[in-house]
Parts: structure tokens; C-alpha cells; sequence
């Protein structure tokens, strides 16, 4: 009989089988530079571990050391109970996804080539390959259009799509980064982060990512490491831990003196906070927004279109200089310039409040209906 429990245990051991241990491993390069030296870590099996750390310190001697781009000068490395440097080493790659910072790809190839490599080195039947470019091109959010086209008729962006649909292709258990986004302007960085972080919480992967950006390594990483020079690990942790107890304080120079601002970016409003506020209809008269601002005692209201999504904020001296009988919506309103989700962190919750009229922000669903305010003097409490 197969238990639940039993059940959990196969899955963790076929997870465990792609736990990535580096057992004493140093890195010394034929000129005599110590690249790494003597690097003890485990990375857990389907989470993203991210090495961070300043320039030189031995990020990317590590993560080619994981799939045999660069061998060991001692000690070892294990994905799950083998040893890399004794598995053949085209079998250990094929099992293992690589992504670096400029896609790496061919460029007389077409991108939809360039996604087959290593289908068409397993000898996939055409039919089964044409499916999977299909189905990769859909996953990392690509034009299905884009796929005739060569990579240098492709954006930064979207080639770096591509070589995340090549390093997919054959579906490795473990996918290791280079420095992904590093090539690509701010707003797509972000972009392709939050496409990264969507799929990894469908695909459940063992991921290693390198980058230079705290930032990255704060939004990515389930778990970061941070370097020293020659791979010396200054504190692997959680990003929570991370900023709470940063063990020394080469940790706290590299994390920044913008430390609490990041640590709210991890924290996420309560639903508990979010006030029910006062609401009124564009359709209301201003003597029925009157009355309900006098119940409440509230600076202003917010108006809701028929959608109940918010309009604007109306304060309460528009109101009452306005015609009684005449209608909200005919009023000139102040609008948002940005929208609260419910999910959202407490630093985007702080920086747009900021900004916000009468010191409240509507707080919104995945569809844009309102759900409430969450007002300054909240979030200051709760901060305090
Ligand atoms: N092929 C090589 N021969 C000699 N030294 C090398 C070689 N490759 C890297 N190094 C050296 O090894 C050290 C670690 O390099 P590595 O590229 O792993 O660091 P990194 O942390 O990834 O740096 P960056 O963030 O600048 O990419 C550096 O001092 C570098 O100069």
C-alpha cells in the first residue's frame, strides 16, 4: 500500500538525488590563482541558491566547477550521491541547463534551432522536438513568431529568453545561471526575474544563480550565498536571516546601508491591515459622500466605478464646497499613481504612500477591485 507518507519520501529522495554538495573543493588555476580554496556548501535540491559577491571572489570558478567547465584542483562534488568529476561529463551536462549572461547563442542558428541543441543531440524524433520548442517558446513568455528569426534579430531581453528555453529544453533537474539578467536594461531585468520566479515555483528546479546585484540575490534567492575573496563563504542563509543577523561585517558593507528598506521588501502587508476605509460610489450624490464622511471622521473618501475599482480620492474640502445634490463623478478627483496590490511589500506600501493624497493608498485584487486602505499612520505602527 502507498502511503501519503510514503509517498512524500520517494519524492524528497528523488529531490535529495539533485542536492548539490561541494565537499573541501579548491580552484587553482595554472598561473597559481587560488580561485576558490577549500569550499564546504550544500545546495538544497528544488530550491534557488543564489552566489553573490564582490568581482574576483570565485562565483563563476564555482558555478562551472558544478557541470565540469572547469575541473577541481581537490576535493569534491556531489549531485546527489555521485561524484561529477567521476560521471562522463557530456551525460552530466545534458542534465544540467546553462544560462550566461550573454545567451551564448549560436548565431547562425535560428532561435528555434537554437532551442532544439540538445533535443537533436538525444536524437528526439522531429516531431517531438517541433512540440517542445513550441511548448519552451510559450513558457518563457517568447512571440511564437520570433522563432524563424536569427538571435541577432532579437532584443537583449528576448535572446535571454531563448537561452533559458535552450537550458530548459530536455527538462534538466538542475539549471545553473551566469549572471543572467546582468546584460539587459532595469525594467526588463525585472521582468525576466519575475518570468524566473513564476516558473521556478511550477518547475521546482535545482538552481544555482550568480550575480553581483544584492538586490537580485534578495528577490531570487531562496537561499544566498555570500562570498568573500577565494571563495571563502562570508554566511550562506535564508534572505530573511540574512538581513536580521548578518554574521559579520563584511556582510553588513555588502548588503548595504539600506538594510531595514530591504528587509520591508520581504515583509508583505497583513490583510488584517488593510482598513475597510470610507467608499463611495461615482454615481452617489456629494451630500450622501457628506454624511458618510461625518459617520467615520475621515479626512476624505475614495470613489469607486461601477467595477469597484478606485477612481480617485476626494477630500473632504471638495466635498464641501461642492453642490449637495450634484454627482461625485462630475467632481475633479485626485488619482493614484500607483495601485496597492494585496501582495505587496511593505517598501513599495512605504513608497507609494509617500506620494499618496490624504495619507491612505487603496489596496486592490488581482482583478483591480477595491478591497480597502492601508493609511500612514498603520504602516508607521506597525514599522514602530
Ligand atoms: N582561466 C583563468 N586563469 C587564471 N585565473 C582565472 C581564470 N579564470 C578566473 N580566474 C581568476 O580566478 C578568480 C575568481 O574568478 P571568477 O571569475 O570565478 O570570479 P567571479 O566572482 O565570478 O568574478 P566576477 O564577478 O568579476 O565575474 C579571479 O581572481 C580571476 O581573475
Amino acid at each position: 500500500m502507498t502511503t501519503a507518507a510514503a509517498r512524500q519520501r520517494t519524492q524528497h529522495a528523488a529531490q535529495d538525488s539533485h542536492a548539490i554538495v561541494f565537499d573541501t573543493v579548491s580552484k587553482r588555476y595554472p598561473d597559481g590563482t587560488v580561485a576558490v580554496e577549500a569550499l564546504d556548501l550544500t545546495l538544497p535540491a528544488g530550491e534557488l541558491t543564489v552566489l553573490v559577491g564582490p568581482s574576483g571572489c570565485g562565483k563563476t570558478t564555482t558555478l562551472r566547477m558544478i557541470n565540469r567547465l572547469e575541473t577541481l584542483s581537490s576535493g569534491c562534488i556531489r549531485i546527489g550521491d555521485r561524484d561529477v568529476m567521476e560521471s562522463d561529463a557530456t551525460q552530466l551536462r545534458r542534465h544540467i541547463g546553462y544560462v550566461m549572461q550573454h545567451s551564448g547563442l549560436f548565431p547562425h542558428q535560428t532561435i528555434a534551432d537554437n532551442i532544439a541543441t540538445v533535443p537533436r543531440l538525444l536524437k528526439w524524433p522531429k516531431s517531438r522536438i517541433t512540440a517542445r520548442v513550441e511548448e519552451l517558446v510559450e513558457l518563457v513568455g517568447l512571440d511564437a513568431g520570433l522563432i524563424r528569426r536569427y538571435p541577432h534579430q532579437l532584443s537583449g531581453g528576448q535572446q535571454q529568453r531563448v537561452g533559458l528555453a535552450r537550458a530548459l529544453a530536455a527538462d534538466p533537474p538542475i539549471l545553473l545561471m551566469d549572471e543572467p539578467f546582468a546584460a539587459v536594461d532595469p525594467i526588463v531585468r525585472t521582468h525576466l526575474q519575475d518570468e524566473l520566479l513564476r516558473l521556478q515555483a511550477r518547475m521546482g528546479k535545482t538552481i544555482v544563480l550568480v550575480t553581483h546585484d544584492i538586490d537580485e540575490a534578495m528577490k531570487l534567492g531562496d537561499r544566498i550565498a555570500i562570498f568573500n575573496q577565494n571563495g571563502r563563504i562570508a554566511q550562506f542563509d535564508t534572505p530573511t536571516r540574512l538581513l536580521a543577523a548578518p554574521a559579520d561585517e563584511f556582510v553588513v558593507d555588502f548588503i548595504g546601508a539600506d538594510r531595514e528598506l530591504r528587509r520591508l521588501a520581504l515583509q508583505q502587508l497583513d490583510p488584517e491591515e488593510i482598513d475597510p476605509g470610507v467608499h463611495v460610489a461615482g454615481s452617489a450624490t456629494v451630500g450622501d459622500a457628506r454624511t458618510r464622511l461625518q459617520q467615520a471622521g475621515s479626512s476624505g473618501v475614495v470613489v469607486l466605478d461601477e467595477a469597484h475599482r478606485p477612481l480617485g480620492w476626494l477630500d473632504w474640502e471638495r466635498l464641501r464646497q461642492a453642490d449637495g445634490l450634484s454627482r461625485i463623478e462630475q467632481l475633479e478627483l485626485t488619482p493614484w499613481r500607483h495601485r496597492l496590490h494585496e501582495r505587496t511589500n511593505l517598501r513599495s506600501a512605504l513608497n507609494a504612500l509617500i506620494s499618496a493624497p490624504g495619507d491612505v493608498m487603496p489596496v486592490v485584487d488581482d482583478d483591480g477591485r477595491y478591497l480597502g486602505v492601508i493609511s500612514q499612520v498603520q504602516l508607521t505602527r506597525r514599522l514602530s
